[in-house]
């Protein structure tokens, strides 16, 4: 559905040339929703406004729906436009116009029908749950309604394509997962394949088939959500899953934790780190059945992404010393990584 292939964008800022995209290709298949996630200045917004070439690539080729789209005029472009909705962090909602005006607006701009416009704003209005809003004015809002207005306003043209800026970073918690559920059920009810772009893994997580991890303008590693959540390739993969998780331990305690074990009773504090490819049983209960060890568990997160199970336990062992080197070897075989963060006792 998009295909982007080998995308390079260079700014020139004062003769100054900066290359926010190198070499970039991206294919996201018709009815799934991929993530492309980075830190801050990575290019995520450069690429995602290259799709509907609010940006112009220097070079390379951006397909969308079987078009490409760098070989159409500017009118057959602004028609194919009507076809990739988009939706940004601050929602770019009209001020002046109610919610309902704001919907209509594309509707009025394709010269639509009185009868259609008031038909298709009031399905869309239903659909995002506003129907009780649609006289209020966007500074009467909150950001979650706005932001449901905005995405009413993108389908307003029936598009086949989402494009989603940051469209949850503005938002709290509570927020961010109604409008994740919203485009999820859009994706799924229509069809809509959905690009988005965000810093943040737990978004991915919520709601993605697809994630590419974009560095400094490049792709550095794109799978199924599963793939990478199960085996992340690149430390910054892995830094971006670790980042979904609360995995510190108080620092009150960690001030207590020594390098070494101080007596023959100290006890190693050890970080086990699950994920897709860790065998699926319950290694911990197993591990002390099977070497007489005991784990005092002190901090444990498991969650799921694309269908795949992961997390962590950080835990005391107890145990004979050989045993517990047994057990960590066992629990390495089931690949499942083990980190021991030092000791007490
Ligand atoms: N219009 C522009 N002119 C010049 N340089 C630009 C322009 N837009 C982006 N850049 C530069 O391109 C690089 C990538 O920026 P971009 O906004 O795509 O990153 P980002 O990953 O979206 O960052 P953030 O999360 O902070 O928005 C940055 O170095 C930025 O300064």
């Amino acid at each position: 559905m998009i295909k982007l292939k080998n995308i390079t964008k260079i700014f020139d800022i004062a003769g100054k040339k900066l290359t926010a995209l190198d070499n970039v290709s991206l294919n996201v298949p018709a009815g799934s929703i991929c993530g492309v996630i980075g830190a801050s200045g990575a290019g995520k917004s450069t690429l995602i406004r290259c799709v509907n070439l609010l940006e112009r690539p220097t070079s390379g080729s951006v397909i969308v729906d079987g078009k490409d789209l760098m070989a159409l005029n500017d009118h057959q472009l602004i028609a194919e436009r009507r076809n990739i909705g988009m939706i940004f962090q601050h929602f770019n909602l009209l001020s002046s116009r109610t919610v309902f005006d704001n919907v209509a607006l594309p509707l009025e701009l394709e010269k639509a029908n009185k009868q259609k416009i008031q038909q298709k704003v009031t399905a869309l209005l239903n659909l995002v749950g506003l129907t009780d809003k649609k006289d209020v004015y966007p500074a009467n809002l909150s950001g979650g309604q706005k932001q449901r207005v905005a995405i009413a306003r993108a389908l307003a043209s029936d598009p086949h394509v989402l494009l989603c800026d940051e469209a949850t970073s503005a938002l709290d918690p509570a927020t961010t997962q109604s409008i994740l559920k919203l485009l999820k059920d859009i994706n799924r009810t229509l069809g809509i394949t959905i690009l988005l772009i965000t810093h943040e893994m737990d978004v991915v997580k919520r709601i993605c088939d697809q994630v590419a991890v974009i560095d400094r303008g490049s792709l550095i590693e794109q799978g199924t959500v599963s793939e990478i959540f199960s085996n992340p390739k690149t430390e910054l993969a892995q830094e971006f899953i670790q980042a979904t998780f609360q995995n510190h331990l108080p620092e009150e305690y960690l001030a207590l934790l020594t390098d070494a074990p101080k007596s023959p009773n100290s006890s190693p504090i050890i970080r086990f780190e699950f994920t897709g490819r860790s065998v699926d049983a319950p290694l911990i209960s197993q591990t002390s059945r099977r070497f007489n060890v005991s784990f005092n568990i002190l901090l444990s997160q498991i969650d799921y992404a694309g269908g795949t199970k992961f997390g962590f336990t950080i835990a005391e062992v107890e145990g004979d010393e050989d045993a517990i080197t047994q057990a960590k070897i066992y629990l390495m075989e089931s690949n499942v990584r083990v980190e021991v963060l030092g000791y007490v006792g």
